[in-house]
């Protein structure tokens, strides 16, 4: 089963037309219940990739198929549906939440966007949703300005979780943290994804950050995707040059143990 599959997409920007795509004829597929790593440097087409996915910015050309339904945003009923099946998380926590609202009524509300969920029921969930993602449900009733940049980015990710998507779309979810923070969200990413069993396009420009997290890794470039392997071959035995050449600058990942073949990569350290 397919989570998520993008075949022949490409993206062109309005005002940028006589410049190369921004996203040229990318295809790849996140199969249910994995996670698949998008890494590629500043400019290669990411973020704009993730926002065609969501009909955010439009296809030029291609299909994207979320869960076997092909996406479409043209009516309201589309986009109920396209949110109930993927929720996306930015880079930046401080713009993507609300100030004025606290971290348990963004979570309720997500919650019951898309779902009934009793009133008596409520309380119950917001502390489960802020145990999902390792806040202590004492910090509930703060506001986004009284939270840090790691706290905040967890409550994003809870509200995401809150709608129970089947894809989750990480969007350099750990490049607003402090390096100290970053390992803590990845470790909280990977475990979510093994409890829930969601389906995760993860999106980053640190090799290290994205292997961390992800089964398999599609490397990007100038709108294009130069090689998609598994992890533990991304890092033992890459193809593109340009994988080798961010491998390269990476010197904690080079030669890694044989012995992680068909495993996920060794956590980054927490300053890494
Ligand atoms: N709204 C826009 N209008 C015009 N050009 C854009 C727009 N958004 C992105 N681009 C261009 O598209 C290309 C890909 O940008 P994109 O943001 O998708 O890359 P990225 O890999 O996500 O980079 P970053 O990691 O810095 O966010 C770049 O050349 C960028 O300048």
């Amino acid at each position: 089963m397919t989570a998520l599959q993008v075949t022949g997409l490409t993206v062109r920007h309005p005002g940028a037309r006589d410049r190369p795509a921004a996203v040229d004829g990318v295809s790849l597929e996140v199969a249910a219940g994995t996670t698949l790593g998008l890494v590629g440097e500043s400019g290669s087409g990411k973020s704009s990739l993730a926002r065609a996915i969501v009909g955010l910015v439009p296809a030029h050309a291609g299909r994207v198929l979320v869960d076997g339904w092909e996406v479409r945003t043209r009516t309201v009923r589309d986009r109920r549906r396209l949110g109930r099946l993927v929720q996306v998380v930015l880079q930046d926590p401080d713009t993507a939440l609300d100030p004025r609202m606290t971290a348990r009524r963004t979570l309720i509300e997500a919650a019951t966007a898309f779902r009934r969920v009793d009133r008596a029921a409520r309380a119950g969930r917001v502390t489960e949703l802020l145990g999902l993602v390792g806040l202590d449900p004492a910090l509930a009733d703060r506001l986004p300005r009284q939270l840090s940049g790691g706290q905040r980015q967890r409550v994003a990710l809870a509200r995401a979780l809150a709608v129970e998507p089947g894809l989750l779309i990480a969007d350099e979810i750990t490049s607003a943290l402090d390096a100290s923070v970053q390992a803590g969200v990845l470790n909280t990413v990977r475990a979510l994804q093994h409890r829930l069993g969601l389906s995760v396009l993860f999106i980053g420009h640190n090799l290290p950050a994205v292997c961390h997290v992800s089964d398999t890794v599609a490397v990007m470039r100038h709108g294009r995707i130069v090689e998609t392997a598994p992890t533990a071959t991304i890092l033992r035995a890459p193809r593109h040059p340009y994988t080798r050449t961010l491998l390269a600058s990476v010197p904690s990942l080079r030669a890694p143990s044989p012995r992680i073949a068909g495993q996920r990569a060794r956590p980054p350290r927490p300053n890494a």
